[in-house]
């Protein structure tokens, strides 16, 4: 793999005494679509925050583009969580112009002239994208969940991401409309050419979206002290198609399924 787009090694995460994640090493290449699954708890949403840098490191290092991961947000790694990414007093398209002026306020405070003609532009081109044009003047209460969520994921395109972030962005949403989302998600992907990490609770999400994926789990465990360990990767699989399992109407992920996913895979897939 020539020059990834994110370096980790040794990553490890605490909350006082207790890790939550230990010595995470992985090369990420620029626009892997990685998924990431494991059992409730396991450190998947504190991982996000990681890469985010909406939380530090405890110990060892995350490399972007072959720097240091900068200590604070920054415009080019967006997120979208389940519910309640986006401003619910503003409208749709305001939703959308707010992410160019976020940027533009750092040198005029507005958009003017040709700045913002081409932002109007822009978030039109968006909105027909994810299909919400008509709905431009809408507030976000006034939206389905599926809709609220489009407008979650074309938010956080508006700063032209080249990293995005998805914590479970469509646990709350029903089956058919999932599939709608896919086909957006994995279109907005190869469009603008961004590495995805996403957080699902849905091994068939996981296989049909993902290029690779990342299961979460402890190698150590301690029945007497659940909490002295913390998980790391213990799967990372290139992800083929063909292999994917049939979709089981509202299956998802839960404690027992690391260790069933784990033996599945044991003959197929090189331990870390
Ligand atoms: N700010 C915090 N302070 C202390 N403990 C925390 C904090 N954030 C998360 N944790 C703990 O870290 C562990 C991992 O949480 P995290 O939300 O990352 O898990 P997860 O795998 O995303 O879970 P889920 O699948 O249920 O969303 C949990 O035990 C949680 O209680």
């Amino acid at each position: 793999m020539s020059d990834p787009k994110f370096m980790i090694r040794n990553l490890t995460k605490s909350y006082g005494e207790y890790p939550v994640l230990e010595r995470i090493n992985l090369d990420i290449e620029t626009g892997a679509f990685c998924t990431l699954v494991g059992a409730s708890g396991c450190g998947k949403s504190t991982f996000l925050r990681l890469l985010l840098s909406q939380e530090l490191p405890s110990g060892g290092d995350i490399l972007m583009d072959g720097k240091a991961l900068p200590q604070q947000p920054t415009p080019d790694r967006g997120i979208v969580f389940q519910r309640y990414s986006v401003f619910p007093h503003l409208t749709v398209a305001e939703n959308l112009m707010i992410g160019a002026e976020f940027t533009a306020r750092k040198f005029t405070g507005r958009l003017f002239g040709n700045a913002r003609k081409q932002a109007c532009n822009d978030v039109a081109e968006l909105l027909e994208t994810i299909g919400l044009s008509p709905a431009a003047n809408k507030y976000p209460s006034q939206l389905s969940g599926g809709m609220q969520q489009r407008l979650a994921i074309a938010q956080a395109l508006t700063m032209k991401p080249g990293v995005l972030l998805l914590d479970e962005p469509f646990g709350a949403l029903d089956p058919g409309i999932r599939n709608d989302m896919h086909e957006l998600l994995l279109g907005l992907w190869k469009t603008h050419a961004m590495t995805i990490f996403m957080v699902t609770h849905d091994i068939h999400e996981a296989f049909k979206l993902g290029t690779r994926m990342l299961v979460f789990d402890k190698l150590r465990d301690d029945p007497h002290a659940p909490e002295a360990y913390g998980a790391t990767i213990t799967y990372d699989l290139p992800i083929d198609l063909a292999s994917a399992p049939p979709p089981i109407p509202g299956r998802v992920f839960d404690e027992t399924d690391g260790m069933n996913l784990s033996a599945a895979l044991m003959a197929t897939a090189p331990t870390p």
